[in-house]
């Protein structure tokens, strides 16, 4: 049975691959299926009894392209059986499927992988300790670039999470190995983590040019996401985006960073995120120096900032309100349990006094309008649907749509406002008002 994907496949549960039993998937991507997989039997030393089972189909009656995903299946199969770090998926063992009376998984080539618990993009926002996940995946780029290699392909689905909270890099089927200051890897890029020189590359058998400051534009992307919870560049769709990353490329328009993007991280991501290569932080070794200072700050100096709840709201504030309140202790961060969209909570602003925050996007003045997107658009909407009460936005989507226009009307008509449909620093300020 194939599943929906072009180049992915099911594998069915209990099926055997070797000493391996087939579990549950675990996740899958352009090109291929990761399962559960659990060890039969005993096997060498080393070798675990959970594993993930990374299914490509390269077999002769695979669909799609199995030759390309094949090439790929080898590169990748290749890179993880030179390069090793305690940072980068552990691969035990390689194998292909034999079994002509399952067509579609017949030759299908199967890594088998250590187990992470998840990849980072299904991690809820706030995503915990940002700087101690940020320096991780900055420790392994810069352990691949020391070897001479290039990711090529760094996003949040492409880092896991192990049982012990470690970090890990993965999917390495674009990684290619450096030939002075460029490699040539597979012509495949993701949008949003595409650096400008990438838009046009330059192509030809051997694949796409690339050097390791694509990796270093990727890193300031995720990093952007994961500490402001958007994307760097403007717009509620990958087009929009897309179409602003031109803009910025071609010198039409600024980089506008979150400003819920910590303050001690701001200099890093614009240096990730410098136009043309040559002006970008030179790669991941230089890159790790700046991220391992920022990581060492305690907290994230954002604008708002946790205190005591029960230092600044009375017991009646809390009981009449109907939101649930967190319990914050500013300097001990084990105890602090962040805000979410369901719960927002209360914080005292160093500008602004007490405020709320659905912990999305901590602005106080970024203006967003119809047509935007990412969190600080996330944020109205839950301040709107679970702090105001207004319905109109409906679920947490992000992208600011004719009915989260409408919810922002009748908010700011609410509260005296003139209404706009915008989100402008007025109206910020009358949704985040706490007491
Ligand atoms: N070792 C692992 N342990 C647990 N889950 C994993 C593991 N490797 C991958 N996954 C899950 O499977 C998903 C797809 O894996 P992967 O990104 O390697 O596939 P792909 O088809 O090569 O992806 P892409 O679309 O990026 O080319 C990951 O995002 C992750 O959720």
């Amino acid at each position: 049975m194939s599943s929906g994907r072009p180049h992915t496949v099911t594998v069915p549960k209990g099926y055997r691959i070797g000493r391996w039993e087939v579990g549950e998937p675990l996740g899958s991507g352009a090109f291929a299926t990761v399962h559960a997989g659990r060890r039969v039997g005993e096997g060498p030393a080393g070798l675990p009894r959970r594993a993930a089972l990374k299914v490509l189909p390269t077999g002769p009656r695979a669909r799609g392209r199995r030759h390309h995903v094949r090439e790929l299946a080898e590169r990748e199969a290749d890179f993880l059986s030179r390069l090793h770090s305690p940072r980068l998926i552990r691969m035990y063992e390689t194998l292909t499927v034999d079994d002509p009376d399952h067509p579609e998984l017949d030759g299908a080539t199967v890594l088998v992988l250590e187990r992470a618990e998840r990849s980072l993009d299904a991690v809820p926002r706030p995503v915990p300790s940002p700087g101690a996940v940020l320096r991780q995946i900055c420790e392994a780029l810069a352990h691949l670039h020391r070897a001479g290699w290039v990711h090529g392909d760094l996003k949040p689905a492409n880092v896991l999470l192990m049982p012990d909270g470690s970090v890990r890099l993965a999917d390495f089927h674009t990684a290619a190995e450096l030939e002075g200051t460029h490699a040539w890897a597979p012509a495949f890029t993701t949008p949003d983590y595409t650096p400008p020189e990438l838009l046009w590359p330059e192509t030809d058998a051997r694949g796409t040019r690339i050097r390791a400051g694509a990796d270093v534009w990727a890193f300031g992307v995720l990093a952007h996401v994961v500490l402001a919870g958007s994307f760097p560049m403007p717009g509620g769709t990958v087009e929009a985006r897309d179409d602003a990353l031109t803009r910025y490329a071609r010198g039409a328009e600024e980089l506008r960073l979150s400003p819920g993007l910590p303050e001690e991280w701001r200099d890093i991501v614009r240096d990730c995120l410098a136009p043309a290569h040559e002006h970008r932080i030179a790669d991941a070794a230089a890159l790790l120096r700046r991220v391992e200072r920022a990581a060492r700050t305690p907290r994230p100096r954002g604008r708002l900032r946790p205190v005591a709840v029960a230092a600044v709201l009375s017991a009646l504030e809390i009981a009449s309100s109907g939101i649930a309140y967190t319990t914050l202790r500013s300097g001990t961060p084990a105890a602090y349990s962040p805000p979410t969209c369901e719960r927002p909570a209360v914080f005292e602003d160093a500008t602004y006094g007490r405020a709320f925050t659905a912990g999305q996007n901590g602005t106080w003045d970024f203006t967003v309008r119809q047509g935007d997107g990412g969190g600080q658009v996330r944020e109205v909407q839950c301040l709107l649907g679970h702090l105001h009460g207004i319905p109109g936005p409906g679920h947490l989507h992000g992208t600011f749509d004719p009915p989260t226009r409408d919810a922002v009307i009748t908010f700011q008509r609410r509260s005296g406002l003139p209404p706009t449909g915008t989100v402008d620093p007025a109206t910020w300020r009358a949704l985040r008002r706490a007491g």
